[in-house]
C-alpha cells in the first residue's frame, strides 16, 4: 500500500535530526496557529498564496531563501563544529550523518538559497525597472515559485521521513547508483531538484520574455539598467542549462528505477558521461547565480556614488561575454578525470579568459566610484566588501584553472575555500545588498542602518576567519568531506574556522534582529518619497510600496538612467507635472493554480521517492486537472477603474510632496 514506506523510515535512533525536526514542526505549527487565531488565513490566501503579482512573488522567493539560509547555515555550523572536535575521534556526527549534512547543505544553499534569492530580486525589480506592469506570464510565475517551494519542502521532509543523499550536492555515479546508494536519499535529492528545476526553468523563460518583449516606451536595449541586462544573461543561461540538468537527473532516475545503464560501470554505461553532463549545467549555474549579483552591485555602486555607471556599454558586453564563455569551461571541474593534456589546456585557458570580462566589470565599478560622492550606507558597504572578497576568490579560481595546480588542489579544502569565497563574497553579499537596497521599495520603510552595518562587519570579518584557514588547510593537504582526521597540524585551523562560523552566525542573527526592529520602528523609518537613495532607474519613480499596477501611466524613457534624467529635467523646468489622463487598468486575476499544482507535484515526488504508485497516478492526475480547470476559467483579468487610479495617484503624489517639502515650510 505505501511502497517502501514504513515506521523504520523515522530515524528514532538519531536524536539530532529528530530534535531539529521537532523544533521546526513546533515553530511551523505555532506560526499557523497564530495566523489562524488572528484570522490571517483568508488574507494570506487571497493576497499572497494565490497572488500573481510579480512584486509579491518576488517577496515570497526572498522569504523562502532567507528561511532556507537558516537551515543551510545550521548545517554549516554542525559541520564546522564536527571538524573542530573530530581529531582522532568520531566527533558527534557519525559518518552517514555527516555525509547527509554536507550534501543537504550544498543542495540547499545553491538551489534553495542562492536561486530563490536572485530570482526573487529579479522578479520584484525587473518589471519596475522596465516601466511595465508585470512579467510576461504572471500565473506561470506563481507556478514557478510554488514548484521551487515544493522542492525545498521535499528536502526538508527527508530530515524526518527517510534520509537525504550522502553523495554530495551533485550525485556522482557510480556512488549514486542503486547498488551503492540503495536508500531513498538520492531519490529525495533527484525528485526535489527535478520539481524545483522545472520551476526555475519556468521563471527563466518568463523573465527572458519579459526583458525581450515588455519594455516601456523608449526603453531600448541600451537604455536598460544593468540589472535588467544581467537578468537577461542569467535567465538565458537558465533556459539553456536547466534542461541539461533535468535530462541528466532523468537518466540517473531511469538507472535507479528501471535498471537502465546510462552511468553504470557495466552493460555499456559510462559514469564519465554524467560528469560531462552535470558540469555542462553546473558551471553555467555558478554564473546564473553571480551575474544578477553583479547587476545588483552595478545599481548600488552607481546610485551610492551619485554617478552614471562607468563604461555602461563595456559592462553590457562583458555580461554577455561571460554568458557565452560560461558554456565553454565545464571540464575544469574534472581535469583529473584523464581527458589528456591538450583537452585540459583548452579548458584551462577558456576558464582563465572569463577573468577578463570579470575584470572589466571590477574596474568599471571602481571607476564609477572614482570621483563620485560615495555614500557608505549598508547596500554600498556590501558592494565594497564584495569587490575585495570576490577578487580574492576569483583569483584562486584562476589558480585552480591551471591543470597541474588543480591536480594538487582538486577536492581539497582549497577548492572549498575558493567557491565559498566567490559564492559568499559574490552571490550572498549581492543578495544582501539587493535586499537592503530594495527593501524600502517593497515595504515603504527602510531597514535599520546601524544594525545593517553591524551585520555587514560581522559577516565580512567572520567570512575571512572561517575561510582563510580552509585555504591553508587545503594547501596542507586536507581534502574536502572529511568526517574525522588524524593530522594534528590541521586541527588549529579547523578550530579557528569554527570560531569564524560563529562570527558569521552573529552577522546573520543581526540581520534577523534588524528585520524585526525595523518592522517595529517602521513609522520612524517610513519612506514617503518612494526614492530613499536618490535612485536612477524607474523603480524609484513610483510610490513605495508600488501600487498593484506599478505605473498609472507607462513612463516615457529618454535615455540611460531614466529616472535620474527625469528628475534633473523636472528640477530645471519646475516641479509641476502635467495633469495625467488616467485610464482603466487591466490586471491579471489571482489564481490558485501555482499552489495547487505544486501541491500535486509534492505528492507525486513523495510518492515516487517511496514507490507508492497509486499516489503517483493521483498526483499526476491532480496536476493535469489543475491546468485543465485553469484553461477553462472564463475571466482572466480584472479592472482598476480610472477613478480609483486617480485617487491612489493623488494620494501618493500628495504624500511625496509633503515628504519633499523642507521642514518648517508652510503647508
Ligand atoms: C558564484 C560562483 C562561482 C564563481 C563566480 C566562480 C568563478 C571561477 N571559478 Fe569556480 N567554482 C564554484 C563556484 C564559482 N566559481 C564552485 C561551486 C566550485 C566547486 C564545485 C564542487 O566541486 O563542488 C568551483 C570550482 C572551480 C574549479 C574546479 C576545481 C576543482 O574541482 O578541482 C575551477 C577550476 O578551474 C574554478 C575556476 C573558476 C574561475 C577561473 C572563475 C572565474 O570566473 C573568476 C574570475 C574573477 C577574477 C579573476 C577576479 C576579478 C578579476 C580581475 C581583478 C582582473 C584581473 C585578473 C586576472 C587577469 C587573473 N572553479
Ligand atoms: C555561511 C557560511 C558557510 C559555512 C560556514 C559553510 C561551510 C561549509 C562546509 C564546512 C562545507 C563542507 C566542506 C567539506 O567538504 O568538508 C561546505 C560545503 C559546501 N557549501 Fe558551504 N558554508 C557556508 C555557506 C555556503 C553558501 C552561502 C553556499 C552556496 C550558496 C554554500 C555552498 C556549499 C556547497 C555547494 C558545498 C559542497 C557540498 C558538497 O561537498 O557536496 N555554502 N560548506
Ligand atoms: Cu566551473
Amino acid at each position: 500500500m505505501l511502497g517502501k514506506l514504513d515506521w523504520s523510515a523515522i530515524p528514532i535512533d538519531q536524536p539530532i535530526p529528530l530534535i531539529a525536526a521537532a523544533i521546526v514542526l513546533v515553530l511551523i505549527l505555532g506560526v499557523l496557529a497564530w495566523a489562524g487565531i488572528k484570522g490571517y488565513f483568508p488574507y494570506l490566501w487571497d493576497e499572497w498564496i494565490t497572488s500573481v503579482d510579480h512584486k509579491r512573488i518576488g517577496v515570497m522567493y526572498v522569504l523562502l531563501a532567507m528561511v532556507m539560509l537558516l537551515r543551510g547555515g545550521t548545517d554549516a555550523i554542525m559541520m564546522r563544529t564536527q571538524q573542530a572536535v573530530a581529531f582522532q575521534s568520531q566527533g558527534f556526527l557519525p559518518p552517514e550523518h555527516y555525509n547527509q549534512i554536507f550534501s543537504a547543505h550544498g543542495t540547499i544553499m545553491i538551489f534553495f538559497v542562492g536561486m530563490p534569492f536572485i530570482i526573487g530580486l529579479m522578479n520584484f525589480v525587473v518589471p519596475l525597472q522596465l516601466g511595465v506592469r508585470d512579467v510576461a506570464f504572471p500565473t506561470l510565475n506563481s507556478v514557478g515559485f510554488w514548484l521551487t517551494a515544493s522542492g525545498a519542502l521535499l528536502v526538508n521532509v527527508s530530515l524526518v521521513i527517510g534520509e537525504f543523499a550522502r553523495t554530495g550536492w551533485l550525485p556522482f555515479p557510480p556512488l549514486s547508483e542503486l547498488s551503492y546508494s540503495p536508500g531513498v536519499g538520492v531519490d529525495y535529492y533527484a525528485w526535489a531538484i527535478q520539481i524545483s528545476g522545472v520551476g526555475t526553468l519556468v521563471a527563466g523563460i518568463n523573465l527572458v520574455t519579459t526583458v525581450l518583449k515588455l519594455r516601456t516606451k523608449g526603453m531600448t536595449y541600451l537604455r536598460m539598467p544593468m540589472f535588467c541586462w544581467t537578468t537577461l544573461a542569467s535567465c538565458l543561461l537558465i533556459v539553456a542549462a536547466f534542461p541539461i540538468l533535468t535530462a541528466t537527473l532523468a537518466m540517473l532516475l531511469l538507472d535507479r528505477y528501471l535498471g537502465f545503464h546510462f552511468f553504470t560501470n557495466e552493460a555499456g554505461g559510462n559514469m564519465m558521461m554524467f560528469m560531462n553532463l552535470i558540469w555542462a549545467w553546473g558551471h553555467p549555474e555558478v554564473y546564473i547565480l553571480v551575474l544578477p549579483a553583479f547587476g545588483v552591485f552595478s545599481e548600488v555602486v552607481s546610485t551610492f556614488s551619485s554617478k552614471p555607471l562607468f563604461g555602461y556599454r563595456s559592462m553590457v558586453l562583458a555580461t554577455m561575454a561571460i554568458c557565452l564563455i560560461a558554456f565553454t569551461v565545464w571540464l575544469h571541474h574534472f581535469f583529473t578525470m584523464g581527458a589528456g593534456a591538450t583537452v585540459n589546456a583548452v579548458f584551462g585557458i577558456a576558464s582563465m579568459i572569463i577573468a577578463v570580462p570579470t575584470g572589466v566589470k571590477i574596474y568599471n565599478w571602481l571607476f564609477t566610484m572614482y570621483g563620485g560622492r560615495v555614500r557608505l550606507e549598508t547596500p554600498m558597504l556590501w558592494a565594497v566588501g564584495f569587490m575585495v572578497t570576490f577578487i580574492l576568490g576569483g583569483l584562486t579560481g584562476v589558480l585552480l584553472a591551471v591543470p597541474p595546480a588543480d591536480f594538487m588542489l582538486h577536492n581539497s579544502l582549497f577548492l572549498v575555500a575558493h567557491f565559498h569565497n566567490v559564492i559568499i563574497g559574490g552571490v550572498l553579499f549581492g543578495a544582501f545588498a539587493g535586499y537592503t537596497y530594495w527593501f524600502p521599495k517593497a515595504f515603504g520603510f527602510r531597514l535599520h542602518e546601524g544594525l545593517g552595518k553591524a551585520a555587514f562587519w560581522f559577516t565580512l570579518f567572520g567570512f575571512y576567519v572561517t575561510f582563510v584557514p580552509l585555504y591553508i588547510a587545503g594547501l596542507m593537504g586536507m581534502t574536502r568531506r572529511m568526517q574525522h582526521y588524524d593530522v594534528a597540524e590541521w586541527r588549529p585551523w579547523m578550530i579557528v574556522a569554527s570560531l569564524g562560523t560563529a562570527i558569521i552566525a552573529v552577522g546573520v542573527v543581526l540581520q534577523l534582529v534588524q528585520f524585526i526592529v525595523s518592522i517595529r520602528r517602521r513609522e520612524q523609518l517610513r519612506d514617503r518619497t518612494g526614492d530613499p537613495w536618490d535612485g536612477r532607474s524607474l523603480e524609484w519613480a513610483t510610490a513605495s510600496p508600488p501600487p498593484v499596477y506599478n505605473f498609472a501611466v507607462y513612463p516615457d524613457v529618454a535615455g540611460e538612467d531614466a529616472y535620474w534624467t527625469a528628475k534633473s529635467t523636472a528640477r530645471e523646468h519646475g516641479e509641476e507635472q502635467p495633469k495625467q489622463n488616467y485610464r482603466d487598468i487591466e490586471l491579471p486575476r489571482n489564481s490558485p493554480t501555482g499552489f495547487i499544482c505544486a501541491f500535486f507535484a509534492t505528492v507525486t515526488g513523495f510518492a515516487m521517492i517511496w514507490h507508492i504508485w497509486w499516489m503517483v497516478c493521483l498526483g499526476l492526475l491532480g496536476a493535469f486537472a489543475t491546468f485543465v480547470v485553469f484553461a477553462w476559467r472564463d475571466r482572466e483579468d480584472y479592472v482598476v477603474p480610472a477613478e480609483e487610479v486617480e485617487r491612489i495617484e493623488a494620494a501618493n503624489i500628495a504624500e511625496r510632496r509633503r515628504a519633499l517639502r523642507p521642514a518648517g515650510s508652510p503647508a
